[in-house]
Protein backbone atom coordinates (compact mmCIF):
# COMPACT_ATOMS: atom_id res chain seq x y z
CA UNK A 1 0.00 0.00 0.00
CA UNK A 2 1.41 3.43 -1.43
CA UNK A 3 -1.37 5.26 -0.01
CA UNK A 4 -4.48 6.00 2.15
CA UNK A 5 -7.14 8.20 2.44
CA UNK A 6 -8.54 9.21 5.68
CA UNK A 7 -12.17 10.49 5.61
CA UNK A 8 -13.04 13.05 8.11
CA UNK A 9 -10.97 12.29 10.56
CA UNK A 10 -11.92 13.03 14.10
CA UNK A 11 -9.90 13.27 17.07
CA UNK A 12 -12.63 13.17 20.17
CA UNK A 13 -10.19 14.44 23.17
CA UNK A 14 -8.10 17.64 21.99
CA UNK A 15 -6.52 19.97 24.11
CA UNK A 16 -5.84 23.15 22.12
CA UNK A 17 -5.15 25.81 24.98
CA UNK A 18 -5.35 29.65 24.61
CA UNK A 19 -3.21 32.29 23.52
CA UNK A 20 -0.13 32.11 21.45
CA UNK A 21 -0.18 28.02 22.47
CA UNK A 22 -3.65 27.89 20.76
CA UNK A 23 -2.49 29.64 17.73
CA UNK A 24 0.67 27.28 17.32
CA UNK A 25 -1.19 23.74 17.81
CA UNK A 26 -4.96 24.79 16.83
CA UNK A 27 -3.70 24.99 13.18
CA UNK A 28 -2.04 21.64 13.47
CA UNK A 29 -4.74 19.86 13.99
CA UNK A 30 -7.46 21.58 11.75
CA UNK A 31 -5.29 20.95 8.96
CA UNK A 32 -5.61 17.42 8.74
CA UNK A 33 -9.09 16.75 11.21
CA UNK A 34 -11.85 17.93 10.23
CA UNK A 35 -13.36 18.65 13.59
CA UNK A 36 -12.71 17.93 17.21
CA UNK A 37 -13.83 17.33 20.85
CA UNK A 38 -11.99 20.13 22.71
CA UNK A 39 -11.59 19.62 26.20
CA UNK A 40 -12.47 22.43 28.92
CA UNK A 41 -9.54 22.38 31.55
CA UNK A 42 -8.78 26.16 30.78
CA UNK A 43 -7.65 28.35 33.88
CA UNK A 44 -10.27 29.28 34.58
CA UNK A 45 -12.23 26.44 33.14
CA UNK A 46 -15.12 26.84 31.12
CA UNK A 47 -18.03 26.92 33.11
CA UNK A 48 -20.28 29.36 31.33
CA UNK A 49 -22.32 29.66 27.80
CA UNK A 50 -20.07 33.15 27.60
CA UNK A 51 -16.99 31.86 28.09
CA UNK A 52 -17.37 28.74 25.63
CA UNK A 53 -18.91 30.64 22.85
CA UNK A 54 -15.93 33.54 22.67
CA UNK A 55 -13.33 30.08 23.39
CA UNK A 56 -14.75 29.20 20.40
CA UNK A 57 -14.31 31.88 18.42
CA UNK A 58 -10.62 32.25 19.50
CA UNK A 59 -10.24 28.27 18.16
CA UNK A 60 -12.16 29.51 14.77
CA UNK A 61 -9.67 32.36 14.78
CA UNK A 62 -6.71 30.36 15.23
CA UNK A 63 -7.67 28.28 12.51
CA UNK A 64 -8.97 30.05 10.22
CA UNK A 65 -7.17 28.67 7.49
CA UNK A 66 -9.00 25.41 7.36
CA UNK A 67 -12.22 24.00 7.67
CA UNK A 68 -12.71 22.85 10.67
CA UNK A 69 -15.39 22.34 13.56
CA UNK A 70 -14.71 22.92 17.08
CA UNK A 71 -17.07 20.84 18.83
CA UNK A 72 -17.07 22.51 22.36
CA UNK A 73 -17.41 21.26 26.03
CA UNK A 74 -18.04 22.34 29.61
CA UNK A 75 -16.53 21.75 32.81
CA UNK A 76 -18.51 19.48 35.02
CA UNK A 77 -20.22 21.28 37.61
CA UNK A 78 -22.43 20.04 40.24
CA UNK A 79 -24.42 22.58 40.24
CA UNK A 80 -25.11 23.23 36.94
CA UNK A 81 -29.40 24.04 36.77
CA UNK A 82 -31.69 22.07 34.14
CA UNK A 83 -32.19 25.36 33.17
CA UNK A 84 -28.84 26.57 31.88
CA UNK A 85 -28.24 22.96 30.28
CA UNK A 86 -30.51 23.71 28.52
CA UNK A 87 -29.91 26.84 27.24
CA UNK A 88 -26.53 25.65 26.66
CA UNK A 89 -27.22 22.35 25.18
CA UNK A 90 -27.48 23.10 21.51
CA UNK A 91 -23.43 24.76 21.74
CA UNK A 92 -21.55 21.49 23.05
CA UNK A 93 -21.19 18.03 22.29
CA UNK A 94 -20.04 17.10 25.99
CA UNK A 95 -19.77 17.55 29.06
CA UNK A 96 -16.73 16.60 30.96
CA UNK A 97 -16.15 15.56 34.10
CA UNK A 98 -12.49 16.12 36.52
CA UNK A 99 -12.29 14.80 39.75
CA UNK A 100 -10.68 17.21 41.73
CA UNK A 101 -7.19 17.47 41.19
CA UNK A 102 -6.15 14.29 39.02
CA UNK A 103 -5.04 16.41 36.21
CA UNK A 104 -3.51 19.21 34.45
CA UNK A 105 -5.86 22.31 35.62
CA UNK A 106 -8.49 19.85 37.27
CA UNK A 107 -8.28 21.76 40.94
CA UNK A 108 -11.88 22.93 40.78
CA UNK A 109 -12.94 19.28 39.52
CA UNK A 110 -15.48 17.38 41.45
CA UNK A 111 -14.98 16.23 45.01
CA UNK A 112 -16.70 13.16 45.47
CA UNK A 113 -17.56 10.91 42.79
CA UNK A 114 -20.26 9.90 44.91
CA UNK A 115 -23.51 9.15 42.48
CA UNK A 116 -25.77 10.48 44.98
CA UNK A 117 -23.98 14.05 44.88
CA UNK A 118 -23.63 13.65 40.86
CA UNK A 119 -27.32 12.83 40.15
CA UNK A 120 -28.83 15.76 39.91
CA UNK A 121 -26.55 17.42 36.74
CA UNK A 122 -26.34 13.65 35.64
CA UNK A 123 -30.19 13.53 35.80
CA UNK A 124 -30.46 16.68 34.08
CA UNK A 125 -27.37 15.43 30.94
CA UNK A 126 -29.59 12.46 30.81
CA UNK A 127 -32.66 14.05 29.98
CA UNK A 128 -31.37 16.57 27.78
CA UNK A 129 -29.41 13.68 26.11
CA UNK A 130 -25.78 15.34 26.79
CA UNK A 131 -23.21 13.14 26.93
CA UNK A 132 -20.27 12.64 30.05
CA UNK A 133 -16.97 12.27 29.33
CA UNK A 134 -14.53 11.20 32.28
CA UNK A 135 -11.24 11.12 33.12
CA UNK A 136 -11.25 8.04 35.21
CA UNK A 137 -8.67 7.94 38.03
CA UNK A 138 -8.42 7.47 41.60
CA UNK A 139 -6.20 9.37 43.52
CA UNK A 140 -4.89 5.96 44.78
CA UNK A 141 -1.28 4.07 43.35
CA UNK A 142 -0.74 5.86 40.34
CA UNK A 143 -0.66 2.38 38.17
CA UNK A 144 -4.03 1.19 39.97
CA UNK A 145 -5.95 4.49 39.20
CA UNK A 146 -8.11 3.79 36.49
CA UNK A 147 -8.89 -0.28 37.47
CA UNK A 148 -9.90 1.25 40.82
CA UNK A 149 -12.08 3.69 39.15
CA UNK A 150 -14.34 0.73 37.32
CA UNK A 151 -16.67 0.68 39.92
CA UNK A 152 -17.47 4.49 39.63
CA UNK A 153 -18.38 4.16 35.66
CA UNK A 154 -20.23 1.20 36.69
CA UNK A 155 -22.30 2.69 39.10
CA UNK A 156 -22.74 6.01 36.68
CA UNK A 157 -23.50 3.96 33.93
CA UNK A 158 -26.15 1.91 35.47
CA UNK A 159 -27.92 4.46 37.42
CA UNK A 160 -28.07 6.45 34.08
CA UNK A 161 -29.04 3.89 31.35
CA UNK A 162 -29.80 6.84 29.05
CA UNK A 163 -26.59 8.66 29.67
CA UNK A 164 -23.88 8.10 27.42
CA UNK A 165 -20.43 7.56 29.34
CA UNK A 166 -17.28 7.86 27.46
CA UNK A 167 -14.37 6.68 29.47
CA UNK A 168 -11.52 9.15 27.92
CA UNK A 169 -8.24 8.11 27.20
CA UNK A 170 -8.34 4.61 28.67
CA UNK A 171 -4.96 2.89 29.64
CA UNK A 172 -5.94 -0.37 31.01
CA UNK A 173 -7.56 -4.07 29.92
CA UNK A 174 -9.49 -3.66 32.50
CA UNK A 175 -11.29 -0.62 30.73
CA UNK A 176 -11.27 -2.38 27.61
CA UNK A 177 -13.22 -5.28 29.23
CA UNK A 178 -15.61 -2.75 31.08
CA UNK A 179 -16.94 -1.27 27.58
CA UNK A 180 -18.63 -4.47 26.65
CA UNK A 181 -20.35 -4.39 30.41
CA UNK A 182 -22.27 -1.35 29.61
CA UNK A 183 -24.42 -0.70 26.22
CA UNK A 184 -24.20 3.06 27.53
CA UNK A 185 -20.05 2.94 28.04
CA UNK A 186 -17.92 3.89 25.19
CA UNK A 187 -14.03 5.27 25.57
CA UNK A 188 -11.52 7.06 23.62
CA UNK A 189 -8.13 5.66 23.05
CA UNK A 190 -4.84 7.76 22.60
CA UNK A 191 -2.00 7.35 20.10
CA UNK A 192 0.77 7.27 22.26
CA UNK A 193 -1.33 4.34 24.40
CA UNK A 194 -1.27 2.04 21.67
CA UNK A 195 2.19 2.68 21.31
CA UNK A 196 4.06 2.60 24.94
CA UNK A 197 4.13 1.67 28.39
CA UNK A 198 5.70 2.47 31.18
CA UNK A 199 8.97 1.11 30.40
CA UNK A 200 9.39 3.82 27.53
CA UNK A 201 8.29 6.66 30.05
CA UNK A 202 10.72 5.47 33.33
CA UNK A 203 12.35 2.57 32.00
CA UNK A 204 15.58 4.26 30.74
CA UNK A 205 16.27 7.59 30.55
CA UNK A 206 13.50 9.34 31.82
CA UNK A 207 11.18 10.78 28.91
CA UNK A 208 9.10 13.60 30.51
CA UNK A 209 7.74 14.29 26.32
CA UNK A 210 5.82 10.55 27.37
CA UNK A 211 4.89 11.51 30.95
CA UNK A 212 0.83 11.85 31.16
CA UNK A 213 -1.85 10.90 32.77
CA UNK A 214 -3.46 8.60 32.91
CA UNK A 215 0.73 7.27 33.34
CA UNK A 216 1.28 4.19 30.23
CA UNK A 217 0.90 0.80 31.76
CA UNK A 218 1.87 -2.65 30.78
CA UNK A 219 2.85 -4.23 28.08
CA UNK A 220 -0.68 -6.66 28.21
CA UNK A 221 -2.34 -3.58 29.16
CA UNK A 222 -1.20 -1.76 25.29
CA UNK A 223 -1.87 -5.00 24.26
CA UNK A 224 -5.81 -4.82 24.85
CA UNK A 225 -5.94 -1.58 23.72
CA UNK A 226 -4.25 -2.33 20.89
CA UNK A 227 -6.14 -5.32 20.10
CA UNK A 228 -9.43 -3.56 20.37
CA UNK A 229 -8.56 -0.18 18.08
CA UNK A 230 -7.22 -2.13 15.44
CA UNK A 231 -10.41 -4.54 15.20
CA UNK A 232 -12.27 -1.57 14.90
CA UNK A 233 -14.27 -1.93 18.00
CA UNK A 234 -17.09 -0.06 17.73
CA UNK A 235 -17.54 1.72 21.07
CA UNK A 236 -14.16 2.88 21.01
CA UNK A 237 -13.09 6.10 19.12
CA UNK A 238 -9.74 7.83 18.33
CA UNK A 239 -8.89 10.65 21.08
CA UNK A 240 -5.36 11.80 20.62
CA UNK A 241 -5.38 13.63 24.24
CA UNK A 242 -2.93 15.70 22.78
CA UNK A 243 -2.09 18.08 25.42
CA UNK A 244 0.78 20.42 24.53
CA UNK A 245 2.72 21.86 27.48
CA UNK A 246 5.73 24.26 27.12
CA UNK A 247 8.71 23.13 26.31
CA UNK A 248 10.13 24.89 29.71
CA UNK A 249 7.33 23.33 31.41
CA UNK A 250 8.07 19.57 30.29
CA UNK A 251 12.04 19.77 30.24
CA UNK A 252 12.39 20.76 34.15
CA UNK A 253 12.14 19.24 37.20
CA UNK A 254 8.26 19.01 38.02
CA UNK A 255 7.17 18.40 34.58
CA UNK A 256 3.75 18.82 33.36
CA UNK A 257 2.06 15.79 32.12
CA UNK A 258 0.95 15.53 28.56
CA UNK A 259 1.89 14.04 25.19
CA UNK A 260 1.94 16.52 22.19
CA UNK A 261 0.68 14.58 18.98
CA UNK A 262 -1.57 16.73 16.88
CA UNK A 263 0.56 16.68 13.87
CA UNK A 264 1.87 13.34 13.96
CA UNK A 265 -1.15 11.50 14.76
CA UNK A 266 -2.64 10.36 11.48
CA UNK A 267 0.97 9.40 10.02
CA UNK A 268 1.57 7.00 12.85
CA UNK A 269 -1.98 5.64 12.92
CA UNK A 270 -1.41 4.56 9.25
CA UNK A 271 1.88 3.32 9.91
CA UNK A 272 0.40 0.95 12.57
CA UNK A 273 -2.48 -0.02 11.15
CA UNK A 274 -0.73 -0.84 8.02
CA UNK A 275 2.01 -3.10 9.91
CA UNK A 276 -0.76 -4.95 11.78
CA UNK A 277 -2.44 -4.85 8.32
CA UNK A 278 -5.87 -3.83 9.76
CA UNK A 279 -5.56 -0.62 7.66
CA UNK A 280 -9.85 -1.36 6.94
CA UNK A 281 -10.62 -0.34 9.90
CA UNK A 282 -8.67 2.69 10.44
CA UNK A 283 -11.59 5.05 9.34
CA UNK A 284 -14.33 3.31 11.79
CA UNK A 285 -11.49 4.65 14.61
CA UNK A 286 -10.56 7.73 13.59
CA UNK A 287 -14.31 8.75 12.02
CA UNK A 288 -17.02 6.30 11.15
CA UNK A 289 -17.54 4.80 15.18
CA UNK A 290 -17.25 8.99 17.20
CA UNK A 291 -20.33 9.77 14.13
CA UNK A 292 -22.06 7.06 15.03
CA UNK A 293 -21.49 7.50 19.03
CA UNK A 294 -21.99 11.17 19.08
CA UNK A 295 -24.49 11.25 16.09
CA UNK A 296 -22.45 13.57 14.54
CA UNK A 297 -21.99 14.05 10.62
CA UNK A 298 -18.88 16.19 10.03
CA UNK A 299 -18.56 18.03 6.45
CA UNK A 300 -16.33 15.67 4.65
CA UNK A 301 -12.29 16.60 4.08
CA UNK A 302 -10.20 13.65 2.55
CA UNK A 303 -6.38 13.43 3.36
CA UNK A 304 -4.50 11.40 1.75
CA UNK A 305 -1.32 9.56 3.18
CA UNK A 306 1.35 8.66 1.05
CA UNK A 307 4.52 6.24 1.78
CA UNK A 308 7.39 8.48 2.14
CA UNK A 309 9.21 9.81 4.59
CA UNK A 310 8.53 12.71 7.42
CA UNK A 311 11.24 13.52 9.82
CA UNK A 312 9.48 15.23 12.63
CA UNK A 313 10.52 18.40 13.47
CA UNK A 314 12.19 18.72 16.57
CA UNK A 315 9.75 21.59 17.87
CA UNK A 316 7.22 23.99 16.87
CA UNK A 317 7.26 27.40 17.63
CA UNK A 318 4.91 30.78 17.62
CA UNK A 319 5.94 33.80 19.31
CA UNK A 320 7.70 32.65 22.42
CA UNK A 321 5.49 29.37 22.75
CA UNK A 322 7.36 26.26 21.91
CA UNK A 323 6.46 22.92 22.52
CA UNK A 324 8.04 19.07 21.51
CA UNK A 325 6.06 16.75 19.67
CA UNK A 326 6.05 12.78 19.93
CA UNK A 327 8.81 11.07 17.67
CA UNK A 328 10.28 14.94 17.77
CA UNK A 329 13.58 14.26 15.22
CA UNK A 330 12.69 11.09 14.60
CA UNK A 331 11.76 9.78 10.83
CA UNK A 332 8.39 8.33 9.94
CA UNK A 333 7.22 6.20 6.94
CA UNK A 334 4.62 7.88 5.95
CA UNK A 335 3.55 11.42 5.45
CA UNK A 336 0.42 13.41 4.89
CA UNK A 337 0.31 14.82 0.92
CA UNK A 338 0.71 18.53 0.26
N1 LIG B 1 -3.42 13.90 29.68
C1 LIG B 1 -2.62 14.69 30.33
O1 LIG B 1 -1.59 14.23 30.84
N2 LIG B 1 -2.85 16.02 30.46
C2 LIG B 1 -4.01 16.74 30.01
C3 LIG B 1 -5.20 16.57 30.91
C4 LIG B 1 -5.88 15.24 30.78
O2 LIG B 1 -6.37 14.89 29.71
O3 LIG B 1 -5.99 14.52 31.78
C5 LIG B 1 -3.65 18.24 29.92
O4 LIG B 1 -4.55 19.06 29.84
O5 LIG B 1 -2.45 18.55 29.92
ZN1 LIG C 1 -7.64 13.36 31.35
ZN1 LIG D 1 -6.91 15.21 27.98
Amino acid sequence: MQEFLIDSALDMHLHLRDGDMLKLVGPLTSKTFSAALVMPNLVPPVTTKEALLAYKERILEACKEDEFDPKMTLFFKNDYSYEFLKDVKDEIIAIKLYPAGITTNSETGVASMDVEVLRPTLESMSKLGIPLCIHGETNGFVMDREKEFMPIYESIASSFPDLKVIMEHITTKDAVEMLDKYDNLYATVTLHHLLITLDDVAGGMLNPHLFCKPIAKRPEDRSALLKAALSGHSKLMFGSDSAPHPKHKKECCGCAAGVFTSPIALQVLVELFEKNKKLENLNSFVSLNAQKIYNYKPKEKKIKLIKKEFIVPAEYSYENEKVVPMFAGESLAWSIEG
